[in-house]
């Protein structure tokens, strides 16, 4: 079925959007941008938008709708749209909710990254913004991750997070209120997943993870990434009853508390199976005293066609107000109301099209003479051509850790600044970074393409001087991505050779500029390999088996190969191929 209907991830993912516009007229879709929102004037009211990679249907355009979402950001196929969509989405949303915009985001790093470039944006244009993470997911407790809190991914506590959220704006809460009422929400939610057997990708012939007939696998994410314990020939009840074990580690619940139960199909479970597990559960809580006082069962966030499901709970005790929140009719074609499948004429529309701002905001930096910006543009090009060069290593690195696309990744970014390399203005060295930064962004260069986004951000608005640049470029990457060194990440690379250039100048002077970059090399490299014994602590590299990452972190290998050409070019310009380099 899959292999027939879904050939290729970009061909499947365009059409579910085209067949989304045509099934739900009442609500502004735009295709091109994958960009579905709630197009009406809603006056001082708060917006609720979030966003996501394609393959988790209903998530999240069927929740767009008064009472819910106000709108929802689709990317590629497992992987987060690109912050200008999401820029262009807040941008439009704002000019219907003029109470500011609340972003609800799942806890992967790539969604993180994405929205905090574009909340960047919106906040230069005076928007009020504030966020929240999604991190329901219960599974990873004892993993070895910084605050216990980055495993935590986010999951079907998401669509009640929604629901309640959106429900709140409708009834007119400020952007603080929500923004607490979010917190709590996520404090007394927990969800985990089960899997019995894995997706295909589309165009791929193999399944994403391979399980025994009759097994069971406790804790697997969104994208089939590896749980934490599999069993085989279990009942359900024997199922349930580890599930809620793992559950009530960590989520406060006594007798006479009520409760909130969520069960979702990952795609090819069928309603009788969800039934089940939701009639097991509610059983098992129930003998410990527990009241539920609302039960929802369905198709509520998918991994493609994926044989599992998503348990949460919502502890409510206290907050019974929420089941109001609920309960309040909704016109998102997920939730069992559906207006806006319908047109209705008589919802007046707020907009006719999408108003895309793609304008560069000036930027007041280090200007460069002539040949200082033709030495910066060729290092630039030299940077892009290593990269280009270093693509098969790249992969096979992230094979090992990833999903062995990182070097592809920074191929396509290399390649979106080398295609427009005459439209970037080097003797501003600001407006060059910012230049660069949205090319980044924009040309498919999945997580990598969003940290070298935000490090080219970071940098443009520090561009005075080479050092202050870099250290913006690093401070901004930090203030969205929690890694730290340690955590086995481009970081581990990074920061040491950032931090070893700004003080080797300073210590020797300015005209010592070389052998500064040359022992930011030195620390890069010892960085870099230093990473061959870490575990991975951030991104999707931390679910995978630690025993079978034996060879650096592609990240960090990678900043490695840019401050490699960027000396080799800058030493070949400034003293000439003839000359001794001077170290
Ligand atoms: N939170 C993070 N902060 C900084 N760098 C990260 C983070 N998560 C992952 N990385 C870096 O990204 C690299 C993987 O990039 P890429 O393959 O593009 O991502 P993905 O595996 O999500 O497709 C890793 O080798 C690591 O160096
Ligand atoms: O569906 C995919 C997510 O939107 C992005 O996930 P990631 O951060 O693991 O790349």
């Amino acid at each position: 079925m899959v292999d027939v209907l879904m050939k290729t991830p970009e061909s499947s993912v365009k059409r579910y959007w085209k067949g989304l516009h045509m099934a739900h007229p009442g609500l502004f879709i735009d295709v091109e941008s994958q960009i579905v929102l709630l197009n009406k004037d809603r006056g001082n009211r708060v917006a609720l938008v979030s966003a996501g990679g394609a393959g988790h249907e209903p998530f999240g355009a069927g929740y767009v709708g008064e009472n819910m979402l106000t709108a929802f950001i689709g990317g590629s196929l497992f992987a987060s749209p690109t912050a200008g969509k999401i820029t262009t989405a807040l941008l439009n949303v704002a000019k219907l909710n003029k109470g500011g915009i609340l972003a609800v985001i799942m806890n992967n790093t790539s969604d993180m990254l994405m929205f905090g470039l574009a909340m960047e944006t919106v906040r230069t244009k005076r928007i009020q913004i504030e966020s929240i993470l999604v991190a329901d997911d219960v599974a990873h407790l004892d993993a070895d991750v910084k605050n216990g809190y980055l495993a935590r991914r986010g999951l079907t506590g998401s669509v009640l997070m929604f629901k309640i959220l959106g429900a709140l704006s409708r009834n007119g809460r400020s952007l603080k209120e929500m923004v607490l009422e979010a917190r709590c929400i996520n404090c007394r939610s927990c969800s985990i997943g089960i899997g019995m057997r894995p997706c295909k990708f589309p165009g791929s012939s193999q399944s994403m993870w391979i399980l025994d007939e009759s097994s069971v696998e406790l804790g697997i994410g969104l994208h089939g990434e590896a749980g934490i314990a599999r069993m085989q020939g279990v009942s359900t009840t024997e199922l349930v009853q580890v599930i809620i074990a793992q559950m009530l580690r960590i989520f406060v619940v006594k007798p006479e508390d009520n409760v909130v139960l969520l069960v979702s199909s990952l795609g090819a479970c069928c309603l009788i199976e969800m039934y089940t597990l939701a009639y097991e559960v509610e059983e098992q809580l129930r003998m410990k005293g527990i009241n539920f006082v609302r039960t929802y069962v369905g198709n509520f966030l998918s991994t493609l066609d994926t044989k599992g499901a998503d348990i949460t709970l919502l502890n409510i005790t206290g907050r019974e107000d929420w089941v109001r929140f609920l309960d309040q009719e909704t016109e998102a074609y997920s939730w069992p109301v559906t207006r806006l499948s319908k047109v209705n004429e008589k919802i007046p529309k707020g907009i006719e099209a999408l108003e895309v701002d793609d304008t560069l905001p000036e930027i007041d930096s280090m200007v460069l003479i002539e040949r200082e910006a033709n030495t910066f543009k060729s290092t630039v090009l030299a940077v892009c051509r290593q990269l280009k060069e270093e693509k098969d290593k790249l992969n096979r690195l992230d094979e090992e850790s990833g999903d062995g696309d990182c070097g592809t990744s920074l191929a396509n970014v290399a390649d979106a600044i080398q295609n427009n390399i005459g439209t970037i203005p080097v003797r501003n060295l600001g407006m060059a970074f910012l230049t660069m930064s949205k090319l980044a962004e924009t040309c498919n260069g999945q997580l990598s393409g969003a940290l070298y986004s935000l490090m080219l951000l970071g940098a443009s608005k520090n561009a005075s001087d080479w050092a202050s640049a870099w250290i913006g470029a690093v401070d901004m990457l930090r203030k969205y991505s929690i890694a730290e060194v340690g955590d086995r990440t481009m970081l581990d690379a990074l920061i040491p050779a950032c931090f070893g250039f700004d003080s080797y100048l300073r210590e020797f002077g300015e005209e010592n500029w070389p052998k500064s970059l040359n022992y930011a090399l030195d620390k890069a490299i010892e960085g870099c390999e230093k990473t061959t014994t870490m575990r991975p602590r951030v991104g999707r590299a931390m679910y995978v088996d630690s025993n079978k990452v034996k060879d650096v972190d592609p990240g960090a290998y990678a900043v490695v190969a840019i401050l490699t050409a960027i000396l080799k070019n800058l030493v070949l310009q400034e003293i000439g191929e003839d000359h001794q380099c001077p170290f």
